[in-house]
């Protein structure tokens, strides 16, 4: 098969890409893979570090602001879209795709239009609860949506409309390695925390985090406190300004870049509540705190935070209530609770797809072939 993906700007976009890429490297090792992305997303970082034809074309995003400035970008987006869709083009002819796959981003409005314009089969998938601008824009040209919340469904014509799961979830669910917590300088067989604020980090919870580091010191379970790429230096600053020791205890990171090999030895997890990592912690089944990003389109992380809190599995915050104390209120309840714990982490584990990209490679091969003569 030729596969060509698109899709970026964050973690939540990209790693459901890659997993379904290596699901289908695995299932087919002949398969020639082309990835499209653009230079400022994460995507240029993380896809060529994967040994992938990674191309990209220059695209920028909406502004929601209707004054002037708003207005100029506007038409700027417009005219990168149209020159997007001509790069898009280009790149299709020369990789002659059987099928193109979307994932979100702004990135991949321009691949995907291209790709259904030059009747090559299409597919997106949507990982959240409330459909992304970009997937519902695609939703009218391409051949098929793949979704990971039930939720999705009416939101989209519904005759192109199939449920996979997140592909991520797999690959997590999947993983066998010998990871050891000292490659952390932390310990083994203890209750472990992992902190983290979706793939580029989160300024309140960070901040929150910094404060409680004196009482994670004191606790019998260790943490891992990742800060996102761009804001670890913020945080290293201000934990040098408040004179605060991180302990044995408690362990700083930028950004984690093996994550499935990490996620499944963390007991308890507080975090955003961007779709992707929601797919993972509910594929291995773990307890999570949720704090919903308040700044993403129609409020989609509190949905998404919401249906794993109806079923049990996680607790909610939100970023408006957030404190130290309460966030360490909260922790300990829980850490304090393994039999708590368990019933969350059963909880979760019960909405997982953990064979969601088997799921999705199955649609997607069907469509490749539909393309065959
Ligand atoms: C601010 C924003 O627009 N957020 C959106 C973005 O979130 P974001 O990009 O934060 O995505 P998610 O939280 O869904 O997923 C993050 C991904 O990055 C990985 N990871 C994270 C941290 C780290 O150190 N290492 C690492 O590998 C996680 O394991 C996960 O695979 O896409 C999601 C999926 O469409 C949406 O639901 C979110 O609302």
């Amino acid at each position: 098969m030729r596969l060509m993906v698109s899709g970026g700007g964050t973690g939540g976009h990209i790693y459901p890409a890659l997993a379904l890429i290596d699901d289908l490297k695995q299932h087919d090792p002949k398969a020639a893979i082309c990835y499209v992305g653009t230079q400022r997303g994460l995507e240029s970082k993380i896809v060529p570090a994967r040994g992938l034809q990674f191309e990209t074309i220059k695209l920028q995003g909406f502004s929601r602001s209707l004054n002037w400035a708003g207005l100029k970008t506007n038409v700027k987006t417009v005219q990168l879209f149209l020159a997007g869709v001509r790069d898009a083009r280009r790149l299709i002819k020369d990789f002659q795709p059987d099928v193109v796959v979307g994932t979100g981003g702004y990135v991949s409005s321009a691949v995907l239009y291209a790709a259904s314009r030059m009747h090559i089969p299409t597919l997106i998938h949507e990982q959240n609860s409330v459909v992304g601008v970009t997937n519902k824009f695609l939703s009218r040209f391409v051949d098929q949506i793949a979704i990971a919340f039930e939720d999705a469904r009416s939101q989209f014509p519904e005759q192109k409309v199939i449920f996979t799961g997140n592909p991520r979830a797999q690959q997590v669910a999947e993983v066998k390695s010998h990871f050891s917590w000292s490659e952390y300088g932390l310990v083994d067989n203890k209750p472990t925390l992992l902190i983290f604020g979706g793939s580029q980090g989160a300024l309140k919870i960070n901040a929150v985090s910094v404060a409680a580091i004196p009482t994670f010191n004191q606790r019998d379970y260790q943490v891992v406190f990742v800060t996102g790429q761009k804001r670890y230096e913020d945080v290293k600053q201000q934990i040098a300004q408040d004179h605060i020791v991180p302990g044995e205890n408690v362990v700083i990171r930028p950004y984690i870049s093996n994550m499935p090999e990490v996620l499944p030895q963390v007991s308890a997890i507080v975090g955003r509540a961007g779709a992707t990592s929601l797919a993972e912690i509910t594929a291995l089944g773990r307890p999570s705190i949720l704090i919903p990003s308040p700044y993403v389109t129609n409020d989609h992380q509190t949905k998404n935070a919401q249906s794993l809190v109806n079923q049990g599995a996680a607790e909610m915050i939100s970023e408006a209530q957030l404190t130290a104390p309460r966030l360490i209120a909260v922790v300990d309840q829980l850490m304090n609770d393994p039999k708590r714990q368990a019933q969350m982490a059963m909880a979760a584990k019960k909405m997982g797809v953990p064979d969601a990209a088997d799921q999705l490679l199955a649609v997607v091969t069907d469509l490749a072939r539909s393309r065959q003569p």
